[in-house]
């Protein structure tokens, strides 16, 4: 998909990390029509420019400040900390071009601040998924984004999953619950893997069955069911599950879960401040 009043876009991407990676192997899946060039910047790391420009065809360079003049959108993928820097050198290129980041814990209100009175700037909070184009991206738009530039907008979030808008308050408090919670998942397949060994099975047969487990529950999800009836369907009363979530009771998984969040969005917002 994309918006019919799309025309070819020049992205450039300013951080070349596993984001930047991720949005761009999305939008490059399914939007190609959509673009005319992808640029990808970074500082230093030139094997992975040249990684990127050979597996992607994109281009690359060191030095961002040659593409800005040309881009049509330019997409903060690096850390919140050199954000603040980064939009500074940034301005004086800045000419109607779509600023977009990725970072947690930035927000919309240092970019309209930074960069020239009336730039469009949206922020987006993405997963990795978005390689596959199965990201849940939220996002907010500054106030002088327009419909020209949301069908760009809509067009990329298109490319790399599903979106969500959100007020600017909501995207700071779910940074935890889509940007991040992937690794908390992952964490988990972790141990229900080396349990799975612990049993004596091999790696690779662990990995499909804790894969497919996983799967065909976020496929039940997706039907609508409630998470807590589907729960139930599962524990059997009096039976083997009630005893495995008893466990999980008792060592306080809610107070866990509910910390993680809480400490994953507070260091966002700090970092957006270091
Ligand atoms: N990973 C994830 O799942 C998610 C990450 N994000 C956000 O995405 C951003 C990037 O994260 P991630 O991809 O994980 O990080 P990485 O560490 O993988 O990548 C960071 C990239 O930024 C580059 N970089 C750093 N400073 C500068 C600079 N001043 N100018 C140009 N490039 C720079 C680095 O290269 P070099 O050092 O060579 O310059 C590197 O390519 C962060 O803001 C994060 O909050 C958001 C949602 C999910
Ligand atoms: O770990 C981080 O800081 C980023 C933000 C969301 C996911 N990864």
């Amino acid at each position: 998909m994309g918006g019919r009043s799309v025309r070819k876009q020049r992205i450039l991407f300013i951080g070349a990390g596993r984001m930047a990676e991720a949005i761009f192997a999305g939008v490059l899946r399914t939007q190609k029509d959509y673009i005319e060039e992808i640029v990808v910047a970074n500082r230093s790391d030139l094997a992975r420019l040249h990684a990127m420009r050979d597996q992607y065809g994109v281009s690359v360079t060191t030095d961002w400040r040659d593409a800005v003049a040309k881009a049509d959108v330019v997409l903060l993928a690096m850390p919140p900390q050199n954000h603040r820097d980064v939009l500074t050198q940034l301005a004086p290129y800045i000419k109607g071009q779509l600023v977009m980041t990725v970072a947690a814990g930035i927000g919309i209100g240092l970019l309209e601040e930074t960069l020239p009175a009336g730039t469009p700037v949206v922020w987006i909070m993405p997963n990795t998924a978005a390689g596959i184009g199965e990201s849940i991206t939220l996002f907010t738009c500054g106030r002088h984004v327009e419909d020209k530039q949301r069908d760009v907008l809509n067009m990329v979030l298109a490319g790399i999953g599903e979106a969500v808008e959100c007020t600017e308050q909501q995207v700071h408090d779910l940074t935890a619950i889509t940007g991040s919670a992937p690794a908390f998942l992952y964490r988990m397949v972790e141990e229900l893997e080396l349990s799975a060994q612990g049993y004596g099975m091999a790696p690779e047969t662990a990995r499909r069955m804790v894969a497919q487990m996983i799967y065909g529950s976020a496929a039940m999800l997706k039907t609508g069911a409630d998470p807590a009836d589907l729960r139930d369907s599962v524990t059997t009363p009096g039976g083997a599950t009630a005893a495995g979530l008893r466990v999980m009771d008792e060592r306080r998984f809610s107070e866990m879960m509910q910390g993680a969040v809480e400490a994953t969005n507070a260091r966002a917002r700090e970092m957006a401040n270091e």
